[in-house]
């Protein structure tokens, strides 16, 4: 069944667009919420959809879910892209009958191995490392390392998945990985640190490589870490190859603003989407969830466009600035976060104006932009609505899939202006795209120069998600755009390459 049909082959030469029959299929799709009230089936489709869209995305993902059994993160980004994805899809005959959603659901391939390192007591320790290779359609795969004690295939197939679609949206020549392991960084020194970066790189480096596979940073890994990954990498590869891996320290080959890029491409998106609106960031309430890499750049960009940030926060608890973080509170945040890696709580005793909240989450604090920027499924169907009570009016996600379904289809119900992860936290790759375009020039662009190119990519996927989204009562439905836009993209090459 799934090689039956010859492949489209001139598809590959003409960029898609969406046709006004599909326009229509995507506006009666997206008019109803697509999860019936009270349905214990999280991925039900229901609602005034259209009856062939609700049985397509059914049967995908009835087949999808029995693929992949016991991943629900994976199933959650999958339905979330087929849910807007599906009436182009069933529009567009090249693509149904080469079969590319259930082509480009499959990673291309997932190795998994062992990591033994040996913590300050002598002790040795076994942990599990991954990478998924997702999608190299559009070049090397591309995408970060994730270290927490939660990673497993589910979350690492989840987040390759929408990093294939992310890096088409950038459209620089990057595929879509993502890797990571089991391990928990936090507390441990940093020689531990680096023997598990080394101990991790002994296994990694025979599945990487400067046109093969391009890891970076995310969740607990940062500067400290792919240095310690790159100069082990160094060693076993007897080269020195920049471009093996990104988020590199700024004296060995790594680019300006890449620290800043992802959360100042969230803020940059988010005052776009505000414009495309009549509205802007400036003397806006925000509330930023988070405080590691990404919100903190979020908070400083978001301050610089006159806004007032009222919050941030961590895994255990979120400090609230009611009059809004100043440059003394920043800087004293910053110090917090990224020298003392403390938690937020020493960031309320030092700075004047905020107040600790243990084991709460900032949502509850009204804001009229939400920046979403710590982990996923942060934001429930509840503090969705309750966001929505407070009168947000704008949603940007820093984080990866920080809402779950049911969040998104009440805020974009409520007529709030949505940007989805895809969309708006692609600044950190794209720069680090940039980064390996200075590696393989052998250059290095000052930081005007990286920043504005930066903002051309934010500026263009902004433009692409509005290209291809439908508005539904005069507000954009970037979600829709942005999954479109990037679908076509990928799946023109697919088509291209014939069976692959
Ligand atoms: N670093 C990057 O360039 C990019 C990161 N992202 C995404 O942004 C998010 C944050 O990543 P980074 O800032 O790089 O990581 P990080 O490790 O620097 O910071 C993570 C932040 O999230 C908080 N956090 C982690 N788990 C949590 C939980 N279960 N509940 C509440 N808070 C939690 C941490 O306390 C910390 O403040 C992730 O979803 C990541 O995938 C997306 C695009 C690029
Ligand atoms: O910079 C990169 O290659 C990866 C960034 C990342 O992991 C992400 O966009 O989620």
């Amino acid at each position: 069944m799934f090689w039956r049909k010859k492949p489209d082959v001139s598809a590959a030469t003409s960029p898609t667009v969406p046709t006004e029959k599909a326009q229509q299929n995507m506006a009666s799709s997206l008019s109803t919420s697509p999860l019936s009230p009270g349905s214990n089936l999280s991925f039900a489709v229901g609602g005034g959809s259209g009856p062939n869209v609700v049985r397509e995305i059914d049967n995908f993902m009835d087949g999808l879910i029995r693929r992949n059994p016991h991943e629900p993160e994976f199933h959650q980004a999958v339905f979330e892209f087929a849910e807007t994805v599906m009436p182009f899809y069933m529009d567009h005959q090249k693509y149904r009958s080469a079969r590319i959603l259930e082509r480009m659901t499959e990673p291309d391939r997932i190795v998994s191995f062992r990591i033994v390192w040996e913590d300050d007591q002598g002790v040795p320790h076994a942990n599990r490392g991954y990478r998924v290779q997702f999608n190299s359609s559009m070049g090397p795969y591309k995408g970060g390392l994730r270290f927490d004690p939660s990673v497993n295939a589910s979350i690492l197939k989840f987040l390759g998945f929408e990093q294939t679609f992310k890096n088409a949206l950038t459209r620089l020549p990057m595929g879509g990985g993502k890797g990571g392991a089991n391990f928990n960084p936090k507390g441990r020194s940093d020689a531990e640190i680096m023997r598990f970066c080394h101990a991790m790189m002994s296994e990694l480096f025979r599945h990487i490589g400067e046109s093969v596979d391009v890891p970076a940073g995310d969740i607990g890994v940062g500067a400290r870490e792919i240095g310690f990954l790159f100069g082990k990498y160094k060693q076993l590869a007897n080269h020195y190859t920049g471009g093996v891996l990104t988020g590199k320290g700024l004296s060995f080959g790594g680019s300006e603003i890449r620290k800043e890029a992802t959360g100042y491409g969230v803020v940059v998106f988010a005052e776009d989407m505000l414009n495309k609106h009549g509205k802007s960031m400036k003397g806006k309430t925000v509330a930023i969830s988070g405080s590691g890499n990404v919100a903190i750049y979020a908070v400083q960009r978001a301050m610089r466009m006159g806004a007032k940030v009222v919050t941030v926060s961590d895994s255990r608890g979120f400090a609230h600035i009611p009059d809004g973080i100043n440059d003394d509170s920043f800087a004293i945040l910053q110090d917090v976060k990224e020298n003392r890696r403390a938690s937020l709580s020493e960031f309320a005793k030092e700075a004047r104006g905020v107040t600790y909240h243990a084991g709460k989450s900032p949502w509850s604090v009204p804001c009229v932009v939400g920046l979403p920027c710590a982990t996923q499924n942060e934001v429930d169907e509840t503090m969705a609505s309750l966001m929505v009570k407070n009168g947000i009016e704008c949603l940007a996600e820093g984080a990866n899939m920080p809402l779950t379904a049911q969040a998104i289809h009440v805020l974009k119900d409520a007529g709030v202006i949505f940007g989805p992860a895809k969309a708006a936290n692609a600044g950190g790759v794209g720069c680090s795209g940039l980064e390996q375009a200075q590696n393989a020039q052998r250059l290095i662009w000052n930081r005007e120069q990286v920043e504005q190119e930066l903002e051309r990519i934010m500026r263009s996927i902004h433009e692409q998600c509005v290209s291809y989204a439908p508005v539904k009562n005069g507000v954009v439905d970037y979600q829709a755009g942005a999954n479109i836009a990037s679908f076509a993209r990928v799946a023109d090459s697919m088509v291209g390459y014939g069976y692959l």
